[in-house]
């Protein structure tokens, strides 16, 4: 089987959402010692994790955010306030444990999978997945990023690790990134799916000036132009104006639904991959949970164009996955709710 087939054979795994359960939890959040609703979101996080599950009480355990690292040949035109080599370093930071991801998913309870999936230069260490499809991609601004084939593997590398950890016995996943450089490549492939102008596409990432933004903006739209890419293809366009950890992301995002496990889906980098993917699978978007509004230009369109509604609006723009870990708590009270609040008639408090 080609490994396009091998993709499509994944997306066909994704299926529809398990109304029934999806009833029977809401159902039993009805019968919960509260006014019906009155959790508001929290209760419809209930329903979602129920209908991909298929579980009444579903569990979210065992959770896990996987940081995907790929370098970007477009960096060369100076779209970054920050080199290149800062890749490789915030992945052993991430690797020694010292990074803000680090951090948040050692108070949510949650282990981390980094993901060598197109970084430039090697890194030999225990911890580090090895997975990588190229040394990082070619300048987008002058050519393709990438091959459709090399693309195709980073998406299908992502839904391997997915289903990897869906038989470990992950019950909730997150996506998170590092690759200086990607907000550009991010927004490239946001501008093209959405058909949306650049300027409303591309922000400044970490923390470029106003000049350079305008620079970001010429180069993105020089690369769209120079590569053309399809927008009704979306595998067309994460190989021309994408990213390795971009696809690596969208993968991971199949794969997850794939496995009928929740994935959460972190800032701007992870919310053009979960793009991509809902371009690709439709029936992908219902496995997605949103996490917060980044801070980056053009994120809020962005999870609209999804489908996502984010729960918290922090003014952070660091990708890593940190705003996804933020997110787990969140869930995680959903789902204590769900399983340990008394109903009406075992606390015996009178139904309105
Ligand atoms: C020290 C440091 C840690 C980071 N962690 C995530 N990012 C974030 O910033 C990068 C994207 O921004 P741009 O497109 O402007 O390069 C990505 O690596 C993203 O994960 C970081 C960036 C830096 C500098
Ligand atoms: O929203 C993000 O994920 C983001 C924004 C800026 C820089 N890095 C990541």
């Amino acid at each position: 089987m080609g490994r396009e087939q091998e993709l499509r054979a994944v997306i066909s795994r994704v299926g529809g959402l398990d109304e029934a359960a999806a009833a029977a939890a809401a159902q039993r959040l009805d019968s919960l010692t509260k006014p019906p609703g009155s959790l508001g979101r929290l209760e419809d996080i209930v329903k979602q994790l129920a209908g991909i599950t298929g579980q009444t009480l579903p569990s979210v355990e065992r959770k896990a955010v996987v940081v995907m690292a790929g370098d970007h040949g477009v960096c060369e035109e100076g779209v970054s306030a920050f080199p290149q080599e800062v890749t490789p370093q915030m992945v052993a930071n991430f690797l020694a444990g010292g990074a803000a991801v680090n951090v948040l998913a050692r108070q949510a309870g949650a282990e981390i999978i980094c993901v060598d999936i197109g970084m430039a230069s090697p890194l030999e260490h225990p911890g580090l997945l090895q997975r990588n499809v190229r040394r990082g991609t070619a300048n987008m601004a002058k050519g393709a990023a990438m091959t459709r084939e090399e693309a195709v593997e980073a998406v299908l590398a992502g839904a391997r690790i997915a289903e990897e950890l869906a038989g470990k016995g992950v019950e909730l996943l997150a996506t998170g990134e590092m690759g200086i450089g990607n907000t550009t490549a991010s927004a490239a492939v946001y501008a093209v799916l959405a058909g949306v102008p650049v300027e409303d596409a591309a922000g400044r990432g970490t923390g470029i000036s106003d000049e350079r933004l305008g620079h970001k903006i010429e180069v993105i739209a020089r690369a769209i132009k120079q590569n053309e890419p399809d927008a009704a293809d979306p595998l067309d366009v994460l190989a021309k104006v994408g990213g390795l950890e971009i696809a690596g992301l969208t993968g991971l995002i199949l794969g997850a639904a794939a496995e009928r496990k929740p994935i959460v889906i972190d800032g701007f980098i992870s919310s053009a991959a979960a793009l991509a993917a809902a371009r690709l699978c439709p029936a992908s978007a219902a496995y997605m949970i949103g996490s917060h509004q980044s801070h980056e230009r053009g994120h809020s369109k962005l999870l609209e164009e999804i489908g996502l509604a984010p729960f918290l609006k922090l003014d952070m723009r660091l990708g890593e996955g940190t705003g996804a870990v933020l997110a787990f708590h969140l869930i995680e009270a959903a789902v204590r709710l769900q399983s340990e609040m008394a109903t009406f008639e075992s606390a015996g408090v009178t139904k309105g």
